[in-house]
Parts: C-alpha cells; sequence; structure tokens
C-alpha cells in the first residue's frame, strides 16, 4: 500500500498556500487551503503534514556530485552520499567519473546506477569520463556509456581538465550524436602546476603557490570557441571568477549553446578563510576574492550562470587533516546547498524562490537531460520529486551529524537558514521532519529513468 500525503497550506515556489495532494506517484490535486479532500477510504493510508509557511520546490538536481564509489568508500558510497542528497532536499544527482576505476565503460557506469537503484535515495545518473582513465589521452567509449542502461547524456573528466584542444573538438563532436554534453573542469595545467590557493594578496601574504583567475578563464575561453566551432553543447564546471561570468556571458550573447555552473562555496567563501590554514577551505578551484563572489552572485541572478551545483567532494579524516599542502582538494556540500542559496540569493532580494527552483532544478535537470521526469513543474498531474522547505527555521551546522561520510564541510558552525523538512521521490518520502526515513532496497527501481 502506497501512502497519499496531504501538504496542508504549502506554498508552491514560494507563491500562494496550497493544499497539496500526492499519491501514486504523482501531484493529484492541488487546492486552495483546507479544501483538499482527504480520501477516507479506509484501506489508504493518508498522511497529513502541516505545511504552513513552507516553500515547496520541486525535488532539487545536482549536476555535479561525487559518490566516491566504486573505490573509495571509505569517504562516501553511494548509498550514504544519496542518503546525504535526500537530506539536503535532492531527488537525482548525477555522479562524476573520478572514481578507481573511473566511469569510462559501461559496465561502471552501469555499475554507479545499480547501485543507486538499490538504495532508492534518488536518482542517480552517472557521468561519463571524456577520456581513458582521465588520462586526456584518449576518447572513452562515449557512445557505449550513451548507449548503456545508464543511458549517460554527460560525460566530464572531472578532476582533471581536457586540456587537449584536439581531443576536446572530437568529444564535442562525439556527443552531439546522442545529445550528450562535455562538462569541462576548466584548469590549464601549466598555469597551475602546484597550485595551492587563488593567486592574489593573500597567496603572495601566507606564502602558498597561488592558481591564477586567467588558469580557468582561458579554457573557457578556448572552450566556447571549441562549441561554436562544431555547433555543440558545452558546460562549464564550477566556474569562479569574475572573468569567467564575462566570458559566459559574451557568449551566450553570441548564441553558443553553453551552460554554466557556480557552487555553493564560491558563492560566499573567499581566499581570506586559506590564512587559517585550514585545510578544510582547499577546494578546486579554489576560493577566490569578494570582488568574484559579487560577480558569480551577479551573474547567478541575471541567469548568465545556468544552475549551482554542489561538486560534493567528500574526503576522509587522513586526506583532510594534515598540513594544507598535503590535503586533498574539496569540500561536502549536498546538506547546505540550498542553505546558501538561501542565505546568499533569496534573503538578500537578488532572486526569488521560483529562481531558485530553476538553477537547482529545473536548469540541471534540462542540462542533463533528464528533464521528462525531473525538475518539473509543481503541477497536477507530474512525478511527485518535491521537496518541502522551512525558510523560517535556521540550524548550526554539525559535521558530525550529516548523513554524508565524510566531515569535510566549510560550514561547520555556521548559521545557516532554511531547514528541509521533507523530499519525495516518486511519491516516497525520502526524509520527513528533516530526517532521512529508510528507504526500502530497490524503492525506485523501474522508475529511475
Ligand atoms: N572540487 C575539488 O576540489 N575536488 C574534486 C574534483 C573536482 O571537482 O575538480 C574531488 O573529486 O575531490
Ligand atoms: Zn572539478
Ligand atoms: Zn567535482
Amino acid at each position: 500500500m502506497t501512502t497519499t500525503y496531504v501538504l496542508r497550506g504549502a506554498r508552491p515556489l514560494g507563491g500562494e498556500p496550497a493544499d497539496v495532494v500526492l499519491s501514486g506517484g504523482v501531484i493529484t490535486e492541488i487546492a486552495a487551503p483546507g479544501a483538499a479532500a482527504v480520501p477516507d477510504d479506509a484501506a489508504a493510508d493518508v498522511v497529513e503534514i502541516d505545511a504552513a509557511d513552507h516553500v515547496l520546490l520541486p525535488g532539487l538536481v545536482d549536476l555535479h556530485t561525487h559518490l566516491r564509489e566504486p573505490g573509495r568508500e571509505d569517504a562516501e558510497t553511494v548509498a550514504s552520499g544519496t542518503r546525504a542528497a535526500a537530506a539536503g532536499g535532492f531527488t537525482a544527482v548525477h555522479a562524476m567519473a573520478n572514481t578507481s576505476p573511473v566511469a569510462d565503460t559501461a559496465g561502471v557506469v552501469e555499475q554507479v546506477w545499480r547501485l543507486g537503484q538499490e538504495a532508492g535515495w534518488v536518482d542517480v545518473h552517472p557521468v561519463g569520463a571524456v577520456t581513458v582513465g582521465l588520462g586526456g589521452e584518449r576518447l572513452a567509449e562515449l557512445g557505449a556509456m550513451a548507449d548503456s542502461a545508464a543511458r549517460v547524456r554527460v560525460f566530464s573528466d572531472d578532476g582533471k581538465c581536457v586540456h587537449d584542444p584536439i581531443l576536446m573538438r572530437r568529444a564535442l563532436e562525439y556527443v552531439k550524436a546522442f545529445d550528450g554534453v562535455v562538462a569541462q573542469h576548466a584548469q590549464e595545467p601549466r598555469l597551475t602546476d602546484g597550485a595551492q590557493m587563488n593567486e592574489g594578496v593573500v597567496s603572495a601574504e601566507i606564502g602558498l603557490a597561488g592558481w591564477p583567475a586567467v588558469a580557468e578563464e582561458a579554457i573557457i575561453a578556448r572552450d566556447v570557441l571549441l562549441a561554436e566551432h562544431v555547433g555543440s553543447r558545452l558546460h562549464v564546471c564550477h566556474l569562479s571568477t569574475a572573468g569567467s561570468v564575462e566570458i559566459i556571458r559574451w557568449a551566450k550573447g553570441r548564441g553558443i549553446d553553453v551552460t554554466a555552473e557556480v557552487t555553493p562555496h564560491h558563492l560566499i567563501l573567499t581566499d581570506e578563510l586559506a590564512r587559517t590554514y585550514d585545510p578544510t577551505y582547499k577546494v578546486n578551484p579554489p576560493l577566490r576574492t569578494a570582488k568574484d563572489v559579487e560577480a558569480v552572485r551577479a551573474g547567478l541572478a541575471d541567469g548568465t550562470i545556468d544552475i549551482v551545483a554542489t561538486d560534493h567532494a567528500p574526503h576522509t579524516r587522513e586526506d583532510k587533516d594534515c598540513e594544507w599542502g598535503a590535503a586533498a582538494f574539496g569540500m561536502t556540500g549536498l546538506e547546505t546547498a540550498l542553505a546558501v542559496v538561501q542565505q546568499t540569493m533569496v534573503d538578500t532580494g537578488r532572486m526569488t524562490w521560483a529562481d531558485v527552483a530553476r538553477v537547482l532544478s529545473a536548469n540541471p535537470a534540462r542540462i542533463g537531460r533528464i528533464d521528462a521526469t525531473q525538475g518539473r513543474p509543481v503541477a497536477v498531474g507530474e512525478p511527485a520529486n518535491l521537496t518541502l522547505v522551512d525558510p523560517a527555521a535556521t540550524r548550526t551546522v554539525d559535521g558530525a551529524a550529516q548523513a554524508t561520510a565524510s566531515g569535510n564541510t566549510p560550514f561547520a558552525g555556521r548559521e545557516l537558514p532554511g531547514r528541509v523538512v521533507a523530499t519525495f521521490l516518486r511519491g516516497r518520502a525520502t526524509v520527513l521532519d528533516g530526517a532521512p526515513v529508510a528507504a526500502p532496497a530497490g524503492a525506485t527501481r523501474g522508475g529511475a529513468r
């Protein structure tokens, strides 16, 4: 027996209050508050949720998550990472390919896809590697991954830049055959050899090797021109500089088919944090300056930047609790992403909740070509992939209390606004009262496509 949920007085996309009824995996009714008819069938299992003043969003979609399985199950597994995703309000994630073995064959992407289905927390869409072993030398079997059960549409060597322009050109040409996209980690390797943090005043003062903005911008400029030349689709991962925003704005003005993402941490944190020498703040691309933070906020608000993607990058204590130079790059983000977007964009008046639904759900679903089932409007007949948020709540982030298996959150001890009260995947609650609920094994089997 499946449960019918009645969300009383929720505000779809932050609009007028309504009763929203979820039944049989879809939204079956949206009525005036108090008017939704509750089935009085004794056999029906009906749960009413007081959602007064809660914002109802389409389930969030992350285009950039590191789940670490296979290979680094000590940092995260598909099960722990997707449970963290559900806790953060997500109903779908794209799992990056830099696993061990690398997700560069149909076999590996199908394994990750199946593990996602078995876990049942969110839809897991594997990202396929662009080059064999992320080696940057030979194209991987992009077509075989696209045709596999995992139906891969996003290809990325994330963690490494596809720096050979001929390979990048071929990849862009190749993915056109199946409407795929190449998601580039834009980092000129020679300009960033040994780099530890943003190159600027702070790196000069504290004596860490700098990663100049131009190393990101030069690759983005090259790639938008390549995408234009071959008439293909490019996505830019985690852009972080004011110059990158300008280049994307220029490319879009020219009609180039490019999309771009910014991470929550680049919307709020700056390279001043490197003065602590706390490797929690070591990330790729590095935290930049306040001027860059302002530029990415403006770019997100005006649509130049299409999406917020977490770049959730869990690392074990051993890989993070060491001196800065030896520590791994990356920070977790699934369970704090929505709160950071609320704080930086909604509570500042720069974006509405409808805009949040666009950058955290509809746009990433469209870029990943999963928009037949995810990132849909909150409307009758649509799949009940939904997130219920209490924007008035606040919390102090406790790394140890998070669902992710890794503790490298840069927001530990910070007070952040908003709380994910409930998450629904095809009408089934994965989170209730702010806590993940046990997902039956194989709960999403057959439904994730
Ligand atoms: N963002 C990071 O600092 N690290 C990522 C790789 C990446 O996203 O480039 C990781 O896999 O740990
Ligand atoms: Zn990257
Ligand atoms: Zn990444």
